[in-house]
């Protein structure tokens, strides 16, 4: 799904009221009649105080028009119009007559803090002040209200998006509508998914209102969603003839004392990923544990007693994936070197393999392009220096993976995968996977699916969305505290399987 700017949603917009030949006020209201829609299923009729607050553009007016159908079903709705200017656009105005047809209460102005209205713990707030319009922060009496609205219990649902959230710019602590739940139209929007700003908006869900396919189509987005419906269609069945050289040989370069862990769960992970062979290259001292915990892998041991202090074997045609826990002494550095001047087709780098990169950036114009960093945040300032907040980190990735020709991971709530053809952001996880280990299981699970020939913008998206989808399995039976990494690792192969799982029918309602 693609994650537009608020500007190119107006595009959209535009080219849906002339493609269609639909006005704007009849769009306006097959988004109205789709929000109440919803709500109605989730409502059932119940007698909550309904409180609808809408500002005077048009997400005002789909406030106002939200409000008429809830009215004439029969809901008890209190309409309010947040008077903060003169201005109001055409399809408002409309609404704000087409109200009167069904209620003899006019909306009630709010112009200042004396106009504040109670807000019950009871009540359901719909806050329709402002959408993707939004220009400015909020301020004044508007703010206050802002807040007097958040200190209330209400459930508060927002139309489009939480009024005071821009839709793809920064915002320094401007005042925002705290939502529980946001009914946004066509496509999320990226401040959804930024720490800043993505607890304001609860949960989210997306009301197709038939924007335009053409321009959809053709519209250059900010960032894709990679979903469970992407996802399925990146996957490659296997030839039932295939042997395990079909599905390729990984090579992992990791660990050191204290730190074999690592070792052993990326290549466990690329194992479980379907990898056909994989091989761990580690300091000599940690062959034990590995050959005992993952019998399935096989190890070539480097000189070095407590690390990896070389890169010298015979293997051809493997895909190299270098750094969890590898340790950052000299001449494990010179060993890393060596390793990934030596390839030819893309590498993944990840934890102390971007730690050693960053101490010598010329080292980049020896990485095969589309090669795939993992960094956290920690590792990731090394390569593009500090920042000011997610759209300026994204902004220096961006710069970063079209100058170096390298695709970035950028690991977090919402996973951001950057790479030289444009930005995707990642549906999948848990905070139950904020644990030890998870990013080596997520390298080892890319390089597997580079080794199975998905091209490598493919096998990373993938590779990050199942790693999500297998602790967004796990955690239902290991609760978020439960999970670890080798529970990850292990639910891969279950959430291969979940892709193409139907989700359950509810059974027939009892008339
Ligand atoms: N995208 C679609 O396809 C559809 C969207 N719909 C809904 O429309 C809104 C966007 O509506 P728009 O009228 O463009 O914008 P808003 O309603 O969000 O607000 C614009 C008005 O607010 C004023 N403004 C902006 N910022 C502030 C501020 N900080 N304080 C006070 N006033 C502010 C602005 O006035 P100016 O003074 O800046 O000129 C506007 O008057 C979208 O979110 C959807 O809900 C359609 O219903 C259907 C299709
Ligand atoms: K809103």
């Amino acid at each position: 799904m693609k994650i537009l700017s608020g500007e190119q949603l107006a595009q959209a917009d535009a080219s849906t009221i002339q493609k269609q030949q639909i006005s704007s006020i009849d769009l306006m209201e097959r988004v109205a009649t789709l929000v109440f829609e919803r709500l109605h299923q989730r409502l059932n009729g119940a007698p909550v105080p309904i409180k609808v607050f809408c500002g005077i553009g048009n997400n005002g007016g789909d406030g106002l028009a939200i409000a008429r159908h809830l009215i004439q079903h029969g809901y008890h709705v209190t309409t309010y119009v947040t008077n903060c200017s003169k201005k109001r656009s055409k399809d408002f105005l409309v609404n704000y007559d087409r109200i009167k047809e069904v209620t003899k209460d006019w909306p009630i102005l709010l112009s200042c803090k004396d106009d504040f209205p109670e807000i019950g713990q009871q009540d359901i707030v719909i806050d329709a002040i402002f959408g993707t319009g939004i220009n400015r922060p909020i301020d004044g009496w508007m703010a206050e209200f802002v807040e007097h609205i958040n200190n209330s219990r209400a459930f508060k649902v927002a139309v489009d998006m939480p009024s005071g959230l821009f839709a793809d710019q920064a915002q320094n602590d401007a005042p925002v509508i705290r939502a529980n739940h946001t009914f946004t139209f066509q496509t999320p929007k990226l401040s959804f998914f930024l720490p800043e700003t993505g607890n304001l908006v609860g949960t989210y869900e997306v009301i197709n209102i038939g924007l335009d396919p053409e321009y959809m189509m053709q519209v250059q987005p900010l960032a894709n969603l990679v979903d469970k419906d992407l996802a399925q269609r990146m996957y490659k069945n296997r030839n039932p003839f295939s042997h395990k050289g079909d599905y390729g040989h990984v090579l992992v370069m990791a660990g050191s004392e204290g730190k074999m862990g690592a070792a052993v769960l990326a290549s466990g992970a690329a194992i479980n990923a379907g990898a056909g062979k994989v091989t761990a290259l580690i300091p000599e001292d940690g062959n034990t544990i590995l050959q005992c915990s993952v019998p399935e892998v096989m190890s070539i041991l480097s000189s070095g007693e407590s690390h990896v202090t070389n890169f010298d074997h015979e293997l051809q045609n493997y895909v190299l994936c270098v750094g969890p826990g590898l340790g950052l002494k000299d001449d494990t550095f010179s060993a890393f070197a060596k390793a990934i001047s030596k390839q030819a087709s893309p590498v993944v780098i990840d934890a102390d393999g971007i730690n050693l990169l960053s101490r010598d950036l010329g080292l980049l114009k020896k990485i095969p392009e589309n090669s795939i960093l993992t960094p956290h945040d920690g590792e990731l300032k090394g390569l593009i220096g500090e920042w000011k907040g997610s759209y300026d980190k994204l902004s220096k990735a961006q710069k970063f993976s079209m100058e170096h020709k390298v695709i970035l991971v950028l690991k977090g709530a919402f996973t951001f995968t950057v790479t030289p053809q444009g930005m995707f952001v990642n549906d999948s996880g848990n905070p139950g996977m904020a644990t030890a280990g998870s990013g080596d299981v997520l390298s080892g699970v890319i390089a597997a699916f580079l080794a199975q020939k998905y091209d490598p913008i493919t096998a990373t998206l993938f590779g990050v969305y199942l790693h999500g989808a297998s602790g967004d399995l796990a955690v239902q039976t290991y609760a978020h505290e439960g999970l670890k990494a080798s529970i990850i690792s292990n639910f891969i192969g279950p959430a291969i399987l979940n892709l193409f799982r139907q989700p359950q029918q509810q059974p027939p309602q009892q008339q």
